[in-house]
């Protein structure tokens, strides 16, 4: 099958401050966690209906995120990520999700640090592709 579009619904720079890192010192306070997302996502139910019951909510995304990192409180950037990432997936209809967390006061000398990842989501199984297309030839 041929794509012919390829569409991103994307946050950029979203601010929490949440209970994260290593050090013991870290775990008693919070630090500013600044992540962009970006979901490749078909828009174009939303672009025709205008109506944002068909789109890919970008404030349910912030705000799903906010509370995810603060109820996380990881000690890892990337099980952070990883955790964040899964959780998308499961609960919006996207195909693949980049997310990066940067901690911008972690390291003095640095503008900020942090990780990028990249997730897909999981292709249908070869079954239900199987029973799909009997019943389409079924229908021949
Ligand atoms: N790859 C990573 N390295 C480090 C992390 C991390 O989450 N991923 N975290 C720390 C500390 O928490 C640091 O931010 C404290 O300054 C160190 N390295």
């Amino acid at each position: 099958m041929f794509h012919t579009q390829s569409d991103v619904v994307f946050v950029k720079g979203l601010k929490v401050e949440a209970v994260i890192g290593v050090y013991e010192w870290e775990r008693a306070i919070t630090q500013p966690l600044l992540i962009d997302i970006a979901m490749e996502t078909d828009i174009s139910r939303a672009a025709v209906s205008d109506d944002v019951n068909d789109a890919l909510n970008y404030k349910e995304v912030c705000d799903d995120v906010s509370a995810w990192c603060q109820a996380i409180k990881a000690q890892l950037l990337e099980h952070l990520a990883g955790q964040i990432a899964d959780k998308l997936l499961e609960k919006y209809s996207c195909d693949k999700i980049s997310l990066s967390i940067a901690k911008p006061t972690a390291i003095q000398q640095a503008d900020a640090v942090g990780v990028q990842i990249t997730r897909y989501a999981k292709a249908a199984s070869s079954v239900s592709t199987n029973q799909a297309n009997t019943s389409l030839s079924d229908d021949a």
